[in-house]
């Protein structure tokens, strides 16, 4: 029997940088079609801001063996809505997941595939479990980055299809200074 290393890491909790590991960097551009105010996306293209990045630790696809990773999602908005990840369904579909705030506020959308959606509030220590079977996108309601760690099995997969056509059935917005979570013109069953 071969068996691995152990490992042990200090996030960086002020920065959410993982030392060592693989950095993805996600820019507006990389959201084409994701936010509803089209307008408003091609204005902030020109500056094709930072949307997210992620600092991932993974192992090989196999049963058994789990991934992290944090992500540090920036604020801003394009038109009403919030800045967020693009969100998705696992491959393995049932497999689950499990957030933790680290630092900024936030929340996670979650919906399963007829389109039930959940909104949970996310702040420093807020953790989310996110059950099998649902799609889960995590977006940045403050002015500061929003920070998280996420735990999943290494063989979940990222099934990114179906909401980078449909999106969610809601959308977070800012309404009078406030944070409103509201139906989603884009969302036909
Ligand atoms: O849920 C997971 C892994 O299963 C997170 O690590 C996200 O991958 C990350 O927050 C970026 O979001 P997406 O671009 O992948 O939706
Ligand atoms: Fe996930």
């Amino acid at each position: 029997m071969e068996y691995k290393n152990p490992l042990g890491v200090d996030i960086d909790l002020e920065t959410g940088v993982i030392p060592g590991a693989k950095k993805l960097v996600r820019r507006l551009s990389d959201l084409k079609g994701y936010f509803v105010d089209e307008k408003a996306y091609e204005e902030l293209l020109k500056e094709n801001p930072v949307v997210y990045e992620v600092y991932a630790i993974e192992q090989e696809e196999k049963d058994g063996d789990l991934n992290f990773a944090t992500t540090v999602l920036y604020p801003g908005k394009v038109g009403r809505e919030f800045f967020f990840t693009k969100g998705h369904y696992h491959s393995k579909a049932d497999r689950a997941e499990i957030y933790y705030g680290i630092k900024g506020r936030g929340g996670m959308l979650l919906q399963t595939p007829e389109g039930k959606a959940e909104w949970i509030e996310m702040g420093p220590g807020t953790v989310v479990y996110v059950p099998p079977y649902w799609a889960h996108r995590t977006v940045n309601t403050g002015d500061e980055p929003f920070i998280f760690l996420a735990i999943y099995p290494a063989d979940a997969g990222h099934d990114y299809g179906s909401i980078a056509e449909k999106g969610f059935s809601k959308l977070v917005v800012e309404e009078n200074g406030e944070v409103r979570v509201v139906d989603s013109p884009k969302w036909k069953e």
